[in-house]
């Protein structure tokens, strides 16, 4: 870095600015910016960037910059984006920044088939040319793909990984083209039943997914599998001001036939408990508003009207979504058994508890104003009135001391125990539905004669907040597999490729995060194993489980307590509260105190009992095989079950070649010189 070097150097809003250095001091460069003269920004040596000699030339791969810093590769991407160019390589890395428009001629007939069957960096980056080059590898090696598709809420990692799914359908697809069909249509019902509104997004993935698309002996589509994971839980009973539920929901109120609606009880999101405290707006067209009736609309409809988006439209999209279950072999009994689990949901929502005032034992009651809706929820469960009021205000345990020992008894629940209680039980019911339509796509796409398949990987990114729970320590032990992964098979074995073909190329340094998936994971002192530790205690606390964290883990280099991290919002946090991790993308601040309860994915007997006794025929399917807790140990975990899953899913991702791994940045990440 010498005085006069055309540099960029860090600025707070435009990330960072171009200028020359005017003075190197022993620890700070000063940098007079372009655009400001006679005003001089300092920065630490770390921070300041060798620019390119051509300020405006932009290029293809970001391999080709002469100077390929963090500042170059940000200016390229800024200057390609300003020409419409949303693509833009790292080597075999896609990179896209989300256009938040639809970009004229980007994926049209004519440029689908373009890309097909051309080398990488022949035609201008593009999200089909990864999916080509995996579908020629495939071919050619014979072997198995994946492109792993990853980015924060936004960035638009599903419309790629849409876009790759189409493109491999529709170029490669058989004659018959029924079962593509049914793949790119998994798409509308996977995001009706698992997408919603969020302040980041209007309609966010709020689960990962995997989905397979299989081939032939002769390489074309003949099936698919999709995984998913984590599906978020806590949403399906509330969400923040400006978030929606999920868009099933508002779809059955705003787009179902007059006859679904009397039948399941339906009517403006203001009539329930689970959507009213959210948004409650309906995404329209100007031909869809027309299309609604007046008792369909919220309060906060009727003032201040709908919400619009280029791809959602609440009323039309209930058609979209049933006609895609017809496409599943779904009856239209099958249809309206769907749907009235959906409607249990919301009516179950509704079922309000107050402290009974005339018992000794204590307990609650359904209270007064709530009994309409337990007659709604008992009438589409299939039980008695009766039994639904019995099972949500009181848990069946064994006892373990007086009486006969092992003899079931029931224990009376206080009003916030029985809200508990009545939100397990829709969140399972929700996630159980989910479940079953994933089941139920997978047997319309199924795969018997597969060779080998294309695996896409469409999970949210690193993630961090102001608060961080459960789900983010989750997702962030995902990304950290995902990284390491990265780092061993491309990272590593590039490497060792260079070596052997003698190439005289910088050694690449990157930190091991095997230590960090060590804290999380290992056997006993692991965090996810104390949590399940402590879960099993008679009485789990979530400040003895965070100090068993920090006790058993004192020394690693990867905890410690919030009070030593470098913000203040952190500090805050008392040592019993929460704890903070290293990952490899920076550290994460974990409150803690609802790692347990959302660590359990079990129901407690009583409601169990319920379900078994339904006469809906489709709840009770969704549940079969789900295990009965009746002891005093009432915990399922979710966090094995998510360990689980992640490990066939990195065994998958082994098994295949070459990933592409499609990284992706929103808008907001360019930025200015
Ligand atoms: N290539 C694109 N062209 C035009 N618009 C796009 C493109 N990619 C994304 N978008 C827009 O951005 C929105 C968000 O994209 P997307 O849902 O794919 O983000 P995401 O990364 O999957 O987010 P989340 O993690 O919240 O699910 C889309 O609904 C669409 O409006």
């Amino acid at each position: 870095m010498d005085g006069g070097k055309k540099v960029w150097v860090p600025h707070a809003t435009d990330g960072f600015k171009l200028g020359r250095i005017v003075d190197i001091g022993a620890e700070l460069i000063s940098v007079e910016p372009f655009d400001a003269p006679g005003t001089t920004i300092n920065a630490a040596y770390d921070r300041c960037f060798p620019a390119e000699e051509y300020d405006n030339k932009d290029c293809e791969d970001n391999c080709s910059l002469m100077y390929l810093n963090e500042a170059t590769l940000l200016n390229n991407l800024r200057l390609r984006y300003m020409k419409n160019n949303i693509y833009t390589y790292t080597a075999n890395i896609l990179i896209a920044v989300n256009p938040y428009y639809d970009v004229p001629e980007l994926y049209t007939t004519e440029c689908r088939k373009k890309y097909s069957g051309k080398s990488l960096g022949t035609l201008p980056p593009h999200v089909y040319a990864i999916a080509d080059k995996g579908y020629r590898d495939m071919k050619v090696m014979k072997v198995s793909q994946s492109v792993i598709v990853s980015g924060e809420s936004g960035a638009g990692k599903t419309e790629s990984t849409k876009y790759i799914l189409k493109y491999l359908t529709e170029n490669y697809g058989s004659h018959a083209g029924a079962i593509e069909q049914r793949i790119v249509e998994s798409n509308p019902l996977l995001e009706a039943f698992g997408n919603a509104k969020t302040v980041r997004n209007n309609n966010s993935s709020r689960f990962g997914k995997f989905i397979e698309i299989h081939f032939d002996g002769k390489n074309a589509v003949n099936g698919g599998f999709i995984s998913h994971y984590l599906l978020e839980k806590s949403r399906i009973c509330v969400q923040s001001k400006d978030e929606r539920n999920y868009h099933i929901f508002y779809r059955m109120c705003a787009g179902s036939p007059d006859d679904l609606k009397e039948k399941l009880f339906l009517g403006s999101p203001d009539m329930f408990h689970y959507l009213n405290r959210g948004c409650t707006q309906y995404f329209c067209t100007k031909d869809s508003e027309k299309k609604l009736n007046q008792n369909r609309k919220s309060q906060q409809y009727l003032k201040s009207g709908s919400l619009h988006d280029t791809i959602l439209d609440d009323v039309r999209d209930f058609s979209v979504c049933d006609l895609a279950l017809e496409h599943l072999g779904m009856s239209s009994q099958d249809r309206f058994s769907v749907y009235t689990i959906v409607a249990i949901v919301l009516h179950l929502g509704n079922v309000a508890f107050e402290e009974k005032h005339d018992d000794t034992k204590g307990g609650c009651c359904v209270a007064a104003s709530a009994e309409k809706s337990l007659q709604i929820a008992a009438t589409l469960i299939g039980v008695d009135k009766e039994e639904l009021r019995e099972a949500l205000v009181s848990r069946v345990m064994q006892a373990t001391r007086g009486g006969v020992k092992g003899t079931a008894i029931k224990v009376p629940l206080k009003t916030y125990e029985a809200q508990s209680a009545r939100d397990a039980l829709a969140k399972s019911i929700y996630s159980k539905l989910f479940d079953y339509i994933v089941v139920r796509i997978n047997k319309a796409i199924p795969f018997s004669s597969s060779v080998n398949f294309i695996g896409l990987l469409d999970i949210a990114g690193f993630e961090y907040f102001q608060e961080n729970s459960f789900e983010q320590f989750c997702i962030n032990y995902c990304n950290e597999k995902l990284q390491q992964f990265f780092n061993e098979r491309i990272l590593k074995e590039e490497q060792i490729l260079y070596d052997k073909e003698g190439l005289n190329v910088k050694k690449i340094q990157w930190t091991d995060n095997a230590d960090c998936i060590e804290l999380i994971e290992i056997k006993s002192s692991g965090i996810f194993d104390l949590l399940d530790e402590e879960s099993k205690l008679p009485t789990p606390k979530p400040d003895h489980f965070t100090m068993e964290v920090h006790n058993h883990n004192k020394q690693h280099f990867r905890l410690s307590v919030p009070r030593k991290s470098k913000l203040k919002s952190h500090r805050d946090v008392r040592d019993d509260e929460g704890f903070l991790i290293k990952h490899f993308a920076g550290a994460v601040c974990y409150h803690t105190g609802q790692f347990i309860e959302k660590n359990n994915d079990a129901l407690h007997a009583s409601l169990m009992f319920l379900i078994q006794d339904s006469q809906n025929t489709l709840l009770k399917q969704i549940f079969e095989g789900s295990q009965v807790t009746t002891g005093k140990l009432n915990f399922i975990s979710l966090g094995s079950k998510f360990r689980a899953q992640l490990v066939l899913l990195m065994e998958k991702l082994k098994s295949t070649e070459h990933v592409r791994r499609a990284q992706l940045e929103p808008g907001s990440k360019i930025m200015t010189a």
